[in-house]
């Protein structure tokens, strides 16, 4: 694994890396829409890292006249204003749009290993990773669960522990983190401990003060059961593993506050009341936040130490290649980070809600 302690420390104006994930789904689609988008959306700077002959095959289909020039990484900044830049890397793919192919697997998981290998030497201020199909890449045998574990192992320090990564969905309407991500429903309740949600808590009100520099960071904790247990009537672990974990961050003086009944806590009045929602369960908190806001969502990885986001939806295969793909989460996840990249090289914080616009 990556030395982090090697990590580089590249000004903000470093441009972000950007995988380019799974090549029949609607990745290439997007990340063209987001390089024509670059100047009304007032886009940081960034590059490509995978298979510049998908994009050009993509862009031929969808008629789109993007000039797709291959480059060094640092020759990406100067070109990004007239030409997409595209850092070769990876064998040439020839999986149609809408169709996955197990052949592409190697193509994918290169351009995210050595798009995550420029962020870590600073040569990218942060990495922004199109969807890719976790049946492909889990037939190849990558073993992890999503892009959130993989990028903690590349972050583990030689000889030291991995940090804990943390996936937050957010909007400028919502934010929330599952505290469980890709685990079966019925193996969440003995996942949930109160160590786990103290850690959790730990890591997002950290992130959410050095990163989108909010002073005190509001933290909703969602109850597990239904009614948060109703007294404990409805289960035991709203009041045996998470008023503790609640309690545990007050404590060391962290806004937590909960459980909170999670059928009631989205609702536009009791977003007020808080800036991140932490909850048991995968579902239970990315169902409200792609209903209220799929377009803008933006998945950012917590707790790690380089900047990561993506667009918050998956690889739709059922519209890749036909025009209809919507480049709102890539662009907003584009965005995100180059405002976290600011952030980190030392100018103002992104602020809770503000980012996306
Ligand atoms: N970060 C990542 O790499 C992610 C990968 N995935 C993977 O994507 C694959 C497909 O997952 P699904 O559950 O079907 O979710 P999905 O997000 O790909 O599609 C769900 C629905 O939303 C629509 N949709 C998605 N993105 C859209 C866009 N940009 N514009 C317009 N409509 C859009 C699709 O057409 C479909 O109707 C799976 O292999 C999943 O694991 C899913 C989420 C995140
Ligand atoms: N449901 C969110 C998702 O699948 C994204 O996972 P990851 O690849 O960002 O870890």
């Amino acid at each position: 694994m990556t030395d982090v302690g090697a990590r580089g420390t590249g000004p903000a104006s470093a441009p972000l890396a950007l995988s380019l994930g799974e090549p029949a789904g609607v990745g290439p689609d997007i990340v063209l829409a987001a390089w024509t988008a670059r100047k009304q959306a007032d886009l940081p700077s960034f590059f490509v890292v995978g298979d510049p002959g998908c994009l050009a095959d993509r862009a031929r289909l969808l008629g789109l006249p993007v000039p797709i020039r291959e480059a060094a990484p640092d020759a990406a900044l100067g070109l990004f204003d007239t030409a997409f830049p595209v850092v070769p890397a990876g064998p040439r793919t020839t999986a149609a749009p809408g169709h996955p192919d197990a052949t592409s697997a190697p193509a994918v998981i290169t351009s995210l290993d050595r798009a995550v290998d420029l962020v870590l030497a600073g040569t990218a201020s942060g990495l922004v990773t199109a969807p890719l199909s976790k049946a492909v890449v889990y037939d190849a045998g990558f073993p992890f669960p999503g892009h959130t574990e993989y990028l903690a192992a590349r972050c583990t320090p030689l000889g030291g522990p991995a940090p804990r990564p943390v996936m937050m969905i957010w909007s400028p309407l919502l934010a929330v983190v599952p505290a469980t991500i890709h685990i079966p429903l019925a193996e969440v309740p003995a996942a949930v401990t109160t160590a786990l949600l103290v850690e959790t808590g730990q890591i997002v009100a950290r992130d959410m003060r050095q990163r989108f520099g909010l002073a005190a960071p509001r933290l909703a904790f969602a109850g597990l059961n239904p009614h948060a247990g109703e007294d404990g009537t409805l289960g035991r672990e709203d009041e045996e593993v998470v008023r503790p974990a609640v309690a545990a961050l007050r404590q060391q003086g962290i806004d937590a506050t909960g459980p909170f009944p999670a059928d009631t806590l989205f609702h536009a009045e009791a977003r007020t009341a808080y800036d991140v929602v932490v909850g048991m369960y995968h579902d239970q908190v990315l169902i409200p936040a792609k209903t209220l806001a799929f377009h803008d969502g933006v998945n950012v990885t917590l707790g790690l130490p380089m900047i990561r986001t993506s667009p918050d939806h998956g690889t739709a295969f059922g519209i890749a290649g036909t025009g209809r793909a919507n480049p709102s989460s890539l662009i907003a996840a584009i965005r995100l980070a180059g405002r976290l990249a600011d952030a980190e090289a030392g100018n103002a914080g992104v602020g809770a809600r503000a980012a996306a616009g």
